[in-house]
């Protein structure tokens, strides 16, 4: 009877299916949504871990930290250009920024380079942009393209500052500037990526890598055995690093192979230090940011000889950058220094032309 009464009584039977249905479904969505959060909350615990275990050597590298830290990580490394490897492994640091809204900041690819040159500035450079609340910046050299390209875009994205949406996310790596494969590879992650490049007299710019080589191995030869090819015929030595670094032109040009020019703007490492604000301003405009940064972040140091940045509202001490900029340079013969500007002349004319910008170097 009990059968009877089941076989007709369909409507129960579909109602019976329907709960199970629905009791089914509901289970399974809280299991899909509890599964979700905590995935989601191990990959942030993992992100945090990481972040803390920033490497001593790297705390170490970061010797002089500045104020308006606000959008450092943890300080700038000083003379990593070169060496380059206190950069791996140094992670963004303290990611915040004052806004409280560090959770919604994510690691992104950069929009923004400063890829040299080498002793041009580069460092003032990227601290002075730090004062801008639109602006993370990495603070160590990832060295990505000319280096470690083999770890990939995820690895490199790794390696960048949290940023919120409008921020805009930027490295410097000055050997970029003077690596042949570099451009293509830039180009290949992004072709809108904007590029800062701090030039600065290829005369005094090679002495004063000398000078830092010299400081790491005093045991080198003097600076003219190794500029010229034949002290006798004055044949300069083009291939020697320090003075094939100052061959602008021929290392613009390929970047101007893959970049328009407008994509590409020349700071002079002259007159970022006689007017910080104003090369400053021009970056800023660059950027598409509003000019934040202004003379009034900026005083001259006598006993440094360079600009540095004022005391921060609520800080301790003005701060300028650290010993190994800003240093005394070697002394060289001055027959040598002219021989040397005459090498450079057409280079640097042909630079001027190929920019549209005369820097004034003698
Ligand atoms: N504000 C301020 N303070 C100190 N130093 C300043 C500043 N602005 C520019 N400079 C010049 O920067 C030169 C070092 O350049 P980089 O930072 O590009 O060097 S590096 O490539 O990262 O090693 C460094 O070169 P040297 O003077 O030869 O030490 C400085 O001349």
């Amino acid at each position: 009877m009990a059968a009877f009464h089941r076989l007709h009584h369909p409507h129960a039977d579909l109602r019976r299916l329907f709960h199970r249905l629905t009791v089914a479904s509901s289970l399974s969505i809280l299991c899909f949504s509890l599964a979700y959060l905590l995935t989601g909350c191990c990959e942030s615990q993992l992100a945090d871990g990481s972040e803390a275990k920033t490497p001593a050597r790297d705390s170490a590298a970061f010797g002089s930290a500045w104020p308006y830290d606000r959008n450092a990580t943890g300080g700038a490394p000083e003379g990593t250009s070169g060496a380059g490897e206190g950069a791996l492994g140094a992670r963004a640091g303290p990611e915040a920024n004052g806004s409280g809204k560090e959770w919604t900041a994510t690691r992104r690819l950069p929009q923004a380079l400063i890829i040299g040159v080498k002793k041009g500035g580069t460092r003032a450079l990227l601290e002075f942009l730090r004062l801008h609340p639109d602006i993370r910046a990495l603070g160590s050299e990832p060295h990505f393209f000319d280096r470690h390209y083999a770890r990939g875009l995820d690895w490199y994205r790794s390696m960048m500052p949290k940023a919120l949406d409008g921020q805009i996310v930027m490295e410097k790596t000055p050997r970029y500037f003077v690596t042949v494969e570099t451009p293509q590879r830039v180009h290949a992650m992004s072709r809108d990526v904007k590029l800062i490049v701090v030039v600065r007299d290829p005369v005094t710019r090679a002495i004063s890598d000398y000078t830092q080589i010299i400081s790491k191995t005093p045991d080198i030869p003097a600076f003219e055995s190794l500029a010229f090819k034949n002290r006798t015929t004055g044949q300069i030595d083009s291939l020697w690093s320090p003075l094939w670094i100052g061959l602008y032109a021929q290392h613009l040009e390929r970047w101007l192979a893959w970049f328009p020019r407008s994509q590409i703007h020349l700071v002079s490492g002259e007159r970022l230090i006689s007017d910080p604000a104003g090369e400053l301003g021009r970056v800023q405009d660059f950027l598409g940011l509003q000019r934040i940064i202004t003379d009034k972040h900026f005083y001259f140091n006598k006993t440094k000889g360079f600009p540095c940045l004022k005391k921060p509202e609520g800080s301790s001490k003005p701060h300028c950058l650290g010993k190994t900029k800003g240093r005394t340079h070697a002394s060289i013969d001055p027959a040598v220094m002219r021989r040397l500007r005459d090498f450079y002349r057409p280079h640097n004319q042909r630079f001027y032309r190929m920019t549209g910008q005369d820097f004034g170097w003698q």
